[in-house]
């Protein structure tokens, strides 16, 4: 039998450009878990989670809150809890990652047909993108109709404009149509926006509100919506197992950064991106789309970058990248800024002398670690998807 290799210790994020999922707990966050309530949050007793759920239904203008252990349950619970007589489809992005990156949930938990949508603008969905690919309830036996649209604020750090979303909401309400929010990086939104969480919160009938990305938790979102809503989702989390016991020191964890100067630290975050989307553009290296927060999607396949070359430069120099995605976020230093400027560069000037072209469809998640070892040798073979 094998000897069990223990992954080496993770020791920082302060290099870690792969997801802003990286963020790690701070001292401030240890102390106050060990401080943390610790009843039974199934049965609704532990204080500290009860306190995470009111604060954060506070914040975005909502009835009820639900602690879950991941955003892929929150939203997963969400459309299924919306939605109540199949067929019915859900409309959203066709980069949402309720749609790409949650292991087909809508069809498996939901049963929904999925309506995935390219943005006419390249962006972000306008009202005139969905009411062209909705379909209508409207006694046709062929179809799925729409009961839900399925919007991300942000999406791939794009801002979504205050008054689309307006737009998009009246719409549904005239319709009938329940309106979600993958809210992994609401926070970003709110801070670069200005807008504040309770206007979003009085846009959609739900907001999934990540805390374990930019707000640096370890682990969890908050799932907001009407009492009715969330007691039911309540229901689908036991169901999908997102009953958790003693989920206080998870809660107090979270309670930190929200009740810290999150905006600063979001906006440190959008600061280095932005620099970096500078940075490119002056070099001529072609961006994917607008740096609005915390993310820069340099785009791999038109300047014929190879993606394992590029996340290569990064471990020359130290920094953890997954490919064309580059995530910021509050504990990214501006030496790891200096550095990420050196590795896109080099692969850049590589990719003029060895033009690579991605045969397969572009996808910007990896799932193995870029780990090096004590030489600094990558200690997993770089297989970064395609892209
Ligand atoms: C836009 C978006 N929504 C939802 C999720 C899912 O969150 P989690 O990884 O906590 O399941 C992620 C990834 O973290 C995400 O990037
Ligand atoms: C991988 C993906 O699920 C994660 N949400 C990220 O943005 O890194």
């Amino acid at each position: 039998m094998t000897e069990f290799e223990l992954p080496p210790k993770y020791t920082t994020a302060a290099n870690d450009l792969r997801s802003d999922t990286f963020t790690t707990p701070t001292p401030e966050m240890m102390q106050a878990a060990l401080e943390a309530s610790i009843g039974d949050a199934v049965y609704g007793e532990d204080v500290d989670t009860v306190r995470l759920e009111q604060t954060v239904a506070r914040m975005a203008a909502k009835e009820a809150g639900l602690f879950c252990v991941s955003g892929t349950l929150s939203n997963q619970i969400a459309i299924r809890t919306h939605l109540t007589q199949p067929p019915y489809s859900i409309l959203c992005d066709y980069r949402a990652h309720v749609y790409t990156h949650e292991a087909a949930g809508l069809a498996i938990l939901s049963q929904a047909m999925v309506v995935p949508v390219i943005p006419s603008n390249g962006d972000y969905l306008t009202l005139e993108d969905i009411r062209s690919h909705y379909v209508p309830d409207d006694g046709d036996i062929h179809g799925a109709p729409t009961r839900l649209i399925s919007l991300e604020n942000t999406l791939h750090g794009i801002v979504y404009p205050l008054e689309e979303l307006v737009r998009i909401k009246a719409w549904c309400m005239e319709n009938g149509l329940k309106l979600h929010c993958d809210g992994a990086r609401i926070w970003n939104a709110a801070a670069q926006s200005g807008v504040p969480l309770k206007q979003y919160g009085e846009i959609f009938d739900s907001i999934s509100i990540c805390l374990s990305k930019s707000m640096g938790a370890p682990i969890g979102s908050v799932l907001v919506g009407n009492l009715k809503f969330v007691k039911k989702a309540t229901h689908f989390r036991k169901q999908q197992g997102g009953g958790i016991r003693q989920s206080g020191m998870m809660a107090r964890m979270a309670l930190v950064n929200i009740n810290n100067d999150w905006k600063s630290q979001l906006l440190y975050s959008h600061s280095l991106a932005h620099e970096l989307a500078q940075f490119c553009k002056a070099k001529g290296i072609p961006l994917e789309s607008p740096a609005d927060t915390n993310f820069v999607f340099i785009n791999l396949k038109s300047a014929r970058m190879d993606p394992d070359v590029l996340v290569k430069k990064g471990l020359k120099y130290n920094v953890k990248l997954m490919g064309g995605r580059v995530s910021f976020h509050y504990q990214i230093t501006r030496d790891t800024l200096e550095k990420v400027k050196l590795a896109i560069s080099e692969a850049f000037d590589y990719a003029k002398e060895h033009p690579f072209d991605s045969n397969g469809p572009t996808k910007i998640y990896r799932s193995e670690s870029t780990e090096v070892d004590v030489d600094g040798n990558a200690i997993h073979e770089i297989k970064t998807y395609k892209y």
